[in-house]
């Protein structure tokens, strides 16, 4: 008999589809836990989860009327950055704390973003296809009317954890870095040779905008027509952050009217895209899918980190990543002690 149950709905996460999602975890094993696999809709995971420990969030939103269904919840815990998928609001309020893990795969997505900014600049997919369709002569023509990236600007909206990866990666490009984040102090941009901005000047000034905002009721949509206009005919923009943050609408019409070149996107505002979405036939866009972050260490990394924050709570303790710290406030858990970094002989 487990002693304690975890719920996961079945199938592969949101945020790494199509593979990349078990949860093996030796943490989990030595309190007794056991993972179960539930429906993946609503009515079927309310049914099965009710009596859950902790859920381990993928496949399916864990929203309000699931929170409120669970009857002994302790802990919601997600494998990503992002909680988007999650109503914090709701868990809050029933004191169930919300764990993510933030610092885990923030080099391969500021790899990731660089791949696509460069890809979109130096035509990688159009280069690709030309040589395969034997059109040899025609890659350098094609590229000679481009500038030298060197001295070009990239503005970042928000100045988080990737978009400062991301900085690091560009300027020894030589490019110029900008950045706007209103929750950001200035002197952290400078420490990282990166200039602050407005929105606006961010848009109207960079060759490359690339968008790293969380996907948050306040940002969504936060790119829209109006800021397509602002931006360079000749701009790429770059998104490796949420699709919900941009009006997909208006990307595809300022790509369309040539308000903007190109764009290079790792995330839509529906995934997987439906069959008829207009940025699948476009050459102007380079797309991949929603795989940023993945690589051996994030999936060795989130099946450890995840497998930790749940067995902490599970056993009575704070866990180490929490989104929504007010619900901790209504558990019983205890805090973390300070542990002694000192070693000594018998450490
Ligand atoms: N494509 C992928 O596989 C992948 C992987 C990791 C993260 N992500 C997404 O990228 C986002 C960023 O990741 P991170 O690790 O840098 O997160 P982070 O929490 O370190 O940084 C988020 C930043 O966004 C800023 N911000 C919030 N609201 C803003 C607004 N209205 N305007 C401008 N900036 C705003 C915050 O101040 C913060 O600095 C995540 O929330 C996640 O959704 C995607
Ligand atoms: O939010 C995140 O962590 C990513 O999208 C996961 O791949």
């Amino acid at each position: 008999m487990p002693k304690f149950t975890v719920v996961t709905p079945k199938g592969a996460s949101f945020t790494t589809a199509g593979g990349g999602y078990a949860l093996e975890s030796e943490a989990l094993e030595a309190i007794g836990a056991e993972i179960v696999e539930a429906p993946n809709d609503e009515a079927g995971f309310i049914a099965a989860a009710k009596n859950a420990d902790a859920i381990y969030a993928k496949s399916i939103p864990m929203t309000k009327a699931i929170i409120d269904s669970l009857e002994k919840c302790k802990v919601i815990s997600l494998g990503s950055v992002g909680v988007d998928s999650v109503d914090i609001k709701a868990a809050t309020a029933r004191g169930i704390p919300v764990t993510n893990i933030p610092d885990t795969f923030i080099e391969e997505v500021a790899d990731h973003t660089m791949m696509l900014l460069l890809a979109g600049f130096r035509r990688l997919i159009e280069q690709d296809k030309m040589v395969r369709e034997g059109r040899w002569s025609e890659g350098r023509p094609a590229l000679l009317k481009i500038p030298r990236l060197a001295g070009m600007t990239l503005g970042l909206i928000s100045f988080g954890r990737v978009a400062r990866a991301v900085a690091r990666r560009a300027q020894p490009f030589g490019l110029r870095v900008i950045a706007y984040d209103p929750f950001i102090e200035e002197t952290l941009m400078s420490e990282h040779g990166v200039l602050p901005a407005s929105l606006g000047e961010v848009l109207s000034q960079s060759d490359f905008v690339s968008m790293h905002a969380p996907a948050r009721p306040e940002v969504h949509h936060m790119l829209g027509e109006q800021h397509f206009k602002q931006m360079k005919k000749s701009a790429i923009f770059v998104n490796t952050g949420r699709g919900a943050t941009v009006d997909e609408v208006s990307l595809i019409k300022a790509l369309q009217e040539g308000w903007i070149a190109h764009a290079a996107l790792d995330v839509l505002e529906k995934e997987p895209p439906s069959h008829n979405n207009p940025l699948l036939k476009m050459e102007s866009a380079t797309l991949t899918a929603h795989v940023a972050s993945a690589s051996a260490r994030f999936d060795e990394a989130r099946k450890r980190r995840v497998g930790n924050e749940l067995a902490l709570v599970l056993s009575g303790k704070w866990p180490m990543s929490c989104v929504n710290p007010a619900a901790l406030q209504k558990t019983e858990l205890k805090r973390w002690q300070p542990v002694s970094m000192e070693r000594g002989p018998n450490s």
